[in-house]
């Protein structure tokens, strides 16, 4: 998981407002790291008439993922990173953007055989090219990009102006009202937001401080579970026995995080939902995508409770590292409360994945 920020910063979180979205329309920003510069063309979004005007030449390397390219069997130079840290590919001739696409998107891997051969070749600017696929899953776009060394483009952003973005110190009380809830008639909906994020968490406040810890459920978002009913995972469940458990507790929280697919965002994580009718789990459909298993930084959640006057809590959870990050970012975890609710045949696997494999204690 990503470690929480380091507090208020000086850089420029409204450039990289303006990055995401450019990436998202298939524009091309450039971002200068400390050991150097790199144009990027978001392959997602681009076309091919984008491609010829950002790489006249056609000789742009393919920024991706190590996880991604570990399936280019680019493997054995890459055993020691991470899946999300960046690797930069050789541009044969016969990469254009129709097999660029195929090497951004492994949904396609069953049906586009992979030629290759594919070579890596030195990244000197790293900071950059981290930056890049960092900045690529806080867009939800793919992260893969053609990507031209020490060139740049009109948008120019750099790693610190992506760290303002993401820092929770941003967020602020946007508004509160009451909001009778099923099971807790009496609740309270805070709204959260910085200048620049798209969406807005949210706050539920059940029953009345009684002076001991709230219980306090940290939900990330989940539109198939929480809206849809979808049984591949066990989020509208939990969502619902955490509004119960705090009722029938006296008073507590419910922290509903806008970190979709735990941070790679809905389409990513139906392109993950892809991978996995392909026989994946949870885990290597992210690597293959090129993300980390869990992007998510709870120090959102560290900040929402401190704007709502709690330092102290009893956290609903079963994921260690939502208790680790909580209390990284100065919270008083005094007590886990395990929220552990009954499989399905649709999510037994997924259920099994977060015990023996991302560390779940079930
Ligand atoms: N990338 C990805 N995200 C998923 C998948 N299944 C569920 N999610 C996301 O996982 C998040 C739900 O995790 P939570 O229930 O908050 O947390 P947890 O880490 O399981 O920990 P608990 O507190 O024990 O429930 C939501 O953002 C879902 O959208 C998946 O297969 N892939
Ligand atoms: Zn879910």
């Amino acid at each position: 998981m990503t470690p929480p920020s380091a507090g208020p910063n000086a850089g420029d979180a409204h450039k990289t407002a303006l990055a995401i979205d450019a990436l998202r329309r298939g524009w091309p920003v450039a971002i200068e790291g400390a050991d150097g510069t790199l144009a990027l063309l978001p392959i997602e979004t681009a076309d091919p008439p984008r491609l010829a005007a950002f790489d006249p030449g056609a000789s742009a390397p393919l920024l991706l993922s190590a996880g991604r390219s570990a399936t280019l069997k680019l493997a054995n130079q890459l055993e020691a990173a991470a899946p999300d840290a960046p690797v930069l590919v050789e541009r044969a001739p016969w990469i254009d953007f129709a097999m660029a696409t195929a090497l951004a998107d492994p949904q396609f891997d069953l049906d586009t055989p992979m030629k290759g051969p594919f070579r890596a070749i030195h990244l000197a600017e790293t900071e950059a090219g981290a930056a890049a696929l960092r900045l690529a899953r806080i867009g939800g776009v793919l992260p893969a990009f053609f990507a031209r060394a020490g060139e740049s483009v009109a948008l120019v952003l750099t790693p610190g102006d992506i760290d303002a973005h993401e820092d929770a110190a941003r967020l602020t009380i946007a508004t509160r009202a009451h909001l009778p809830v099923v099971g807790a008639e009496d609740a309270e909906i805070v709204a959260f937001r910085t200048p620049e994020m798209p969406g807005e968490h949210i706050a539920l406040l059940i029953g009345e401080p009684d002076g001991r810890p709230p219980l306090v459920r940290l939900h990330s978002e989940c539109l198939t579970g929480d809206m849809l009913g979808s049984l591949k995972c066990d989020c509208g469940p939990q969502l619902h026995a955490a509004i119960d458990a705090i009722a029938a507790s006296g008073w507590g929280i419910v922290l509903y995080l806008r970190q979709e697919g735990r941070g790679i965002g809905l389409i990513n994580k139906l392109r993950a939902y892809a991978l996995q009718d392909q026989g994946f789990d949870t885990v290597d459909a992210n690597t293959r995508l090129g993300f980390a298993v869990d992007s998510r930084n709870f120090a959102v959640a560290a900040r929402m409770l401190e704007l709502l006057g709690q330092s102290s809590v009893r956290l609903l959870t079963n994921n260690p590292q939502k208790v680790a990050q909580l209390e990284g970012a100065g919270i008083n975890v005094v007590e886990r409360v395990p929220h552990v609710l009954p499989a399905n045949p649709h999510n037994e696997r997924y259920l099994a994945t977060k015990r023996d494999r991302t560390g779940h204690q079930f």
